[in-house]
């Protein structure tokens, strides 16, 4: 018996790939077992998580506040309650498939839901997006310092147990800072780190190291911190980027810099750079953060049907 034709388009952001499924009416039934096929690199199209779009209307939690809602699988075709590279992608798919007016490119705020609220998302000049991620705190609150408690990363390939710090973007972050880019190439992040104590519901680990920090205006103060990322992803195994964890590591690592830290962090990733700006006011250890980045549209094509 065949399958029924379902449309798709392939997208990255960073190199964070996609499967894009416009889904208005919540038609498709797409359970783990067929996301995973979907996501498979060999057996199926290939990603590293499949979007599913649909009207917020036909989803019964959807929040208020936005025409179209975001259901984000990983690729093992669990449920992400947030991706930050595919909110970005997803806002261009609903763009260039006409489902958003086309006055939606030119600047304006437009409001995606997801499963950790309604994100703002806003297309530049030069066709990134950025996107309003909202809050953000770090898991467990402060320690003595105003920072947050560390937990302990084993991360495979590096000799010892590394000091991390948990943070929640709407989806679950553990960042550790290593001290070299070799301890960074030396990661094995093909499998998981083990956290202690892992958040309730699993983390996404990043590991990160500063790079040179840059003042603009000379003043002997850094106005951009710059640092270098590799992530290893809750449900889908290392990727090239990880939007939400780059907001993480440079949160965590503006933390570990204490005052007088930059508020804007170019994030490098294997799959290119991302920017992040924490929003005025926030503090070390909570508060609001942007996150602006590319958003390509690869291919189309049709699912099944054979
Ligand atoms: N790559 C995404 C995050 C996707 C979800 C994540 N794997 C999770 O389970 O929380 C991003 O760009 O933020």
């Amino acid at each position: 018996m065949s399958s029924p034709e379902i449309p798709f388009v392939k997208g990255h952001g960073t190199e964070n790939d996609f499967v894009l499924v416009a889904d208005p009416d919540a038609a498709l039934d797409l359970g783990p077992d067929e996301v995973a096929a979907i996501c498979d690199r060999r057996a199926g199209i290939g990603g590293d998580g499949l979007i599913r779009a649909v009207r917020a209307t036909a989803v019964a939690d959807a929040p208020a506040g936005a025409e179209w809602f975001m259901d984000y699988r990983n690729s093992d075709g669990s449920i992400a309650e947030m991706c930050g590279n595919g909110v970005r992608v997803f806002a261009e798919f609903l763009l260039v498939e006409g489902h958003l007016p086309a006055e939606a490119g030119d600047g304006r705020w437009i409001g995606i839901g997801t499963r950790a609220g309604v994100k703002r998302l806003r297309r530049e000049d030069d066709g990134r997006w950025t996107a309003d991620m909202g809050s953000w705190s770090v898991v467990g609150g402060e320690d003595a310092l105003g920072r947050g408690a560390d937990a302990i990363v084993e991360v495979p390939g590096l000799d010892v147990p590394r000091p991390g710090l948990s943070l929640d973007l709407g989806n679950p972050h553990t960042v550790v800072a290593l001290a070299s880019a070799e301890e960074l190439d030396r990661a094995e992040l093909h499998r998981a780190p083990s956290v202690d104590p892992v958040p309730p519901n699993g983390t996404n680990v990043e590991l990160v190291v500063p790079l040179d920090a840059v003042d603009l205006d000379g003043d002997a103060t850094p106005d951009i911190g710059e640092i270098r990322m590799r992530v290893h992803e809750r449900g889908s195994g290392e990727t090239r980027s990880c939007g939400t964890g780059a907001c993480a590591a440079a949160l965590a690592t503006r933390a570990w810099a204490g005052e007088g830290a930059p508020d804007v962090w170019r994030v490098e990733v294997p799959g290119g750079d991302l920017v992040v700006t924490v929003g005025q006011g926030s503090s070390a250890t909570a508060g609001s953060v942007y996150l602006t980045g590319p958003a390509v549209l690869v291919a189309r094509g049709v699912l099944g049907g054979l």
